[in-house]
């Protein structure tokens, strides 16, 4: 698609959705099943092979599958990112059809009921979001078992740490069973994978989307910003990306509506350029080459875009056992096993049906801070290290954390994290020390096994003091919060950028429906969650008065 169309100005659309992403997906399935015309805008080009994607190694040539089908090349987007990646963002984000969804790991979990009711406000409690949940995983249920013929591959690192926590007697869940169940609790990994392929909302929910003739995708679009007069959103003005379309494209007047589902970073910089946020922002935008095109500072609606960022604080632990057997993902790029490669291509079964580099157990655990606030630890374990005995296990900490960051923008409008939302609070410090330490003495009896990080004369408390609170060191790519949902007003004092409905402060039909609405960050990787948001927002707008 390297040619880039003019919009014609007679074609106009009841919803224009930015972003196929997480959040901008499920919407565009939603609001057309609902008989209006639906244009879905992504910058990037398609990734599965379902939606025309090219981006493949080799051994894929012939096939219709790409890098972004087979779980187990899903870890490439970090030894090779060109074009896949945004390059507007300072962090690793999808910028392809399907967005994160379409370059994650495809874990795929069911919130914890406190993720709702700690973080959100009236109205997006659990209570409010079973009907949600209920859309989201019938239609996506996720597997433990991604091979087709059911059969765990390589479970090694899984039998060796599982068996630690179970003698430790932490219970085995399946966690999608009992998402409450996340104290002291260890299970195989959820993904939304299906038919030993990526899955998701790429292959359910775009799909029925793209069934009605009343949807409309363009990729390779950029949507520079929103055109509005005062708080009606009228249009938005888009341009080329190598193809795509280039103008300004215009919602049903009277009853149209924008919706923002570019990203915490994306829907972040598409509200700045459209004269949405904090005045130091917009004067950087102002100051940019946008300036002679940008809403004029009258017009400005003065609101906290990219105050409480926020992401997983993650902590990197390693250990070794000589049971453990790792595999070479990276390797299968180029020259995977054969029996493996023809397992995969015959029929989804294998170590390549599984998501790269062999992800598990994952165990949970609550702890309770000296504030009084239940604190949720989601450990992931995977079989990559040092040495080919080693797993690697990210801590997570997640809801109840009481840290946040701040996105901004800068000349060259692009978007960085300036202040990292990690370990900023006492509190939040001493539960990640105290998580580490249980962990510690959980697996202080395995025979056979060392610690590698932290080594074994370094205390927990050393440790977490060490790692410094930056992205590089602490980054998980669960980022969130950038245009908090709540009812303070964000143009009065408040925190909140959109009301209970999802619509920006200050606007007529302007909303946002992604990860960027979410007021604090959930127990597990977010995505599942962003879609039960969607689902949940989509009933939202619908009925709302026209
Ligand atoms: C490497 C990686 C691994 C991850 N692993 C997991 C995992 O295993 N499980 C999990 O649950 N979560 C995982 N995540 C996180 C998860 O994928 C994201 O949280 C989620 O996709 C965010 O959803 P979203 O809709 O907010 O944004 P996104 O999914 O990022 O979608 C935003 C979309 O908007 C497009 N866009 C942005 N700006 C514009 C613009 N101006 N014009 C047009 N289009 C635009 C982008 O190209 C993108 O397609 C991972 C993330 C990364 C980066």
């Amino acid at each position: 698609q390297a040619t880039c169309s003019n919009v014609t100005a007679e074609k106009t659309y009841d919803y224009i959705i930015v972003g196929s992403g997480a959040g901008g997906i499920p919407l565009a399935d939603r609001l057309s099943e609902a008989g209006k015309t639906v244009l879905l805008i992504e910058k990037g080009p398609p990734s599965t092979g379902r939606w025309g994607g090219t981006m493949k190694p080799d051994w894929l040539n012939g096939t219709s599958l790409t890098r972004f089908d087979v779980p187990g090349l899903c870890n490439q987007i970090w030894a090779d990112p060109t074009g896949v990646s945004c390059t507007d963002v300072d962090q690793m984000a999808g910028c392809v059809l399907g967005g994160g969804t379409a370059v994650n790991a495809g874990l795929w979990w069911k919130p914890h009921p406190e993720d709702w009711d700690v973080n959100f406000p009236t109205g997006w409690q659990s209570k409010d979001l079973v009907e949600a949940t209920g859309k989201v995983f019938g239609r996506i249920p996720g597997t433990i078992a991604p091979s087709v013929d059911g059969v765990r591959y390589l479970s090694q690192g899984f039998d060796m740490l599982g068996g630690s926590l179970k003698a430790a007697g932490w219970e085995y869940v399946v966690a999608n069973n009992n998402p409450e169940k996340k104290n002291r609790t260890y299970g195989h990994s959820t993904f939304m994978y299906s038919g030993g392929e990526r899955g998701g909302p790429l292959a359910t929910y775009l799909v029925n989307a793209a069934s009605r003739p009343s949807f409309t995708l363009w990729t390779h679009t950029i949507a520079k910003r929103v055109v509005r007069t005062g708080g009606l959103a009228t249009g938005v003005e888009v341009e080329c990306n190598g193809g795509g379309h280039a103008g300004v494209v215009s919602v049903t007047p009277k009853t149209g509506r924008v919706i923002l589902a570019a990203g915490s970073f994306g829907s972040a910089k598409l509200l700045w350029r459209s004269g949405i946020g904090t005045v130091d922002q917009l004067n950087i935008v102002k100051n940019s080459t946008d300036g002679p095109t940008m809403i004029s500072s009258d017009q400005w609606i003065n609101l906290p875009v990219g105050y409480n960022l926020n992401d997983h604080v993650g902590t990197d632990i390693e250990i070794s056992h000589p049971d453990v057997v790792f595999y070479d993902y990276y390797g299968a790029w180029k020259n995977p096993i054969p029996e493996d490669k023809e397992k995969y291509l015959s029929a989804r079964i294998g170590p390549l049906a599984q998501a790269a580099p062999n992800i598990g157990p994952i165990f949970w655990e609550t702890i309770k801070g000296a504030d009084g606030v239940n604190r949720h630890f989601h450990w992931q374990s995977r079989v990559e290290g040092t040495l080919n005995t080693s797993m690697t296990v990210t801590q997570y900490l997640g809801t109840g954390s009481t840290s946040r960051g701040r996105l901004t923008i800068t000349r060259q409008l692009n978007t960085i994290v300036s202040t990292p939302p990690y370990l900023r609070t006492d509190n939040d410090k001493a539960a990640v020390v105290q998580s580490l330490i249980n962990l510690q003495k959980v697996l202080a009896p395995v025979q056979g096994l060392s610690w590698i990080t932290p080594k074994p004369n370094v205390t927990a408390e050393q440790f977490i003091a060490s790692v410094p609170a930056i992205p590089a060191r602490r980054g998980s790519n669960h980022w969130t919060g950038t245009a908090k949902i709540g009812t303070d007003d964000g143009r009065t004092n408040g925190t909140a950028v959109v009301d209970l409905n999802t619509k920006v402060y200050g606007t007529e039909n302007l909303f946002v429906v992604d990860a960027s609405i979410f007021p604090g960050m959930i127990t597990a990787n977010p995505s599942a969650a962003i879609v039960i948001v969607s689902e949940h927002a989509a009933k939202k707008i619908l009925a709302l008065p026209a």
